[in-house]
């Protein structure tokens, strides 16, 4: 039996890093995707040929690579085989549209495609709100520092706000055009999140207070989507980039795509995601297109996907 997940990837809108600290976030899931096929196999395989590892260790009597890390990288799927008790061996193959760490929640499809498919390769039946949450579970597990975001969104899929206090969200029923695309990143969101914690503690009240004031920005966007109303909602994109750069998320190449958005008139502007590079999402137009080009990053299909996690038996 050959079981495939195909997880939805996803943009973040408004409040990312302010939603781990239960302010609230609206996040999307667009058409690019990845998939996790699971099949049998005499031992554990894990395929990734979007994977790029850095250093390894040949030890060419018994012809065998080690890798410390292969073995960091794909701790997401070690912990989803150990939480299913690693009941049977498998063959893993994780077919991505795009590269590893840019900001479209490729760690939380990861986790959320090898929980649906290993779970429904091992006969147990899962409903959305279980791989949900043992998806976040894990991603909060590997990573120390996780909201619910990127795993429920990937795996109900749809546009979605989070509510403020970490529990609860609901679907916003409207369509949403943007202009996006990822730039090289210098770390991991986690590496991120872990930075961002630090600044925390360095200054709770001031930290506390741009957390609350994303969250403002965050509410008042979800009725601006609703109303399709692109000019506010794109200056609370400048406003919102501008408080994650004063809390050392963006990178200076963001930065500078993101005044130069502004300064070309382009409606909105500002990262997606953990930061430190990645995905850069505008109001879409030509001009963010072009801009978006002229600094190679690689454009995205930013279509609005209403479906979450989609699991069949090939
Ligand atoms: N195709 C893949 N195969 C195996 N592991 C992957 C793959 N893509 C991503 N990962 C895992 O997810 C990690 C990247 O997670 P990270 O959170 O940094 O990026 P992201 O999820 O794309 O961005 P964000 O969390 O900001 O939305 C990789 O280092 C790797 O461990
Ligand atoms: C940066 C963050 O808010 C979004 C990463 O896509 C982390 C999280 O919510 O777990
Ligand atoms: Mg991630």
């Amino acid at each position: 039996m050959r079981v495939e997940a195909k997880v939805p990837l996803k943009l973040t809108l408004f409040g990312e890093h302010a939603v781990v600290y239960d302010r609230p976030a609206i996040a999307m899931t667009i058409s690019e995707s990845l998939k996790v096929r699971v099949s049998e196999s005499d031992r554990f395989l894990i395929i990734s040929p979007s994977l790029n590892i850095r250093g390894v260790k040949l030890d060419l009597n018994e012809m065998k690579i080690e890798s410390d890390e292969a073995k960091k990288v794909l701790r997401y799927v070690f912990e989803v085989l150990n939480y299913f008790e690693m009941k049977k061996p498998v063959k893993i193959e994780i077919d991505s549209t795009v590269e590893p760490s840019v900001g479209l929640g490729t760690s939380a499809a990861v986790i959320v495609g090898t929980v649906a498919a290993y779970s429904k390769y091992l006969g147990i039946d899962l409903n959305r709100d279980e791989i949900a949450k043992i998806s976040h579970d894990i991603e909060l597990k590997v990573q120390g520092i996780a909201s619910r975001m990127d795993t429920y969104t990937e795996t109900y899929g749809g546009l979605i706000y989070f509510l403020p206090g970490g529990e609860g969200f609901e679907r916003i029923d409207t369509n949403f055009e943007l202009t996006a695309g990822y730039i090289r990143r210098s770390m991991s969101t986690a590496d991120v999140l872990w930075r961002v914690r630090k600044l925390k503690e360095l200054n709770k009240e001031v930290f506390d207070n741009i957390l609350d004031v994303i969250g403002e920005i965050t509410n008042r966007a979800k009725s601006l989507i609703i109303e399709q109303n692109y000019e506010e909602l794109g200056l609370l994109m400048y406003v919102n980039h501008g408080l994650l750069f004063s809390l050392g998320i963006t990178s200076p190449e963001a930065d500078e795509i993101v005044s130069r958005a502004k300064q070309l008139r382009i409606k909105g502007c500002k990262i997606s995601g953990g930061g430190a590079g990645g995905s850069i999402i505008c109001i879409k137009s030509v001009e963010a297109e072009v801009l978006l080009k002229s600094y190679n990053a690689r454009i995205v299909n930013s279509t609005l996907i209403k479906d979450g996690v989609d699991i069949s038996i090939i």
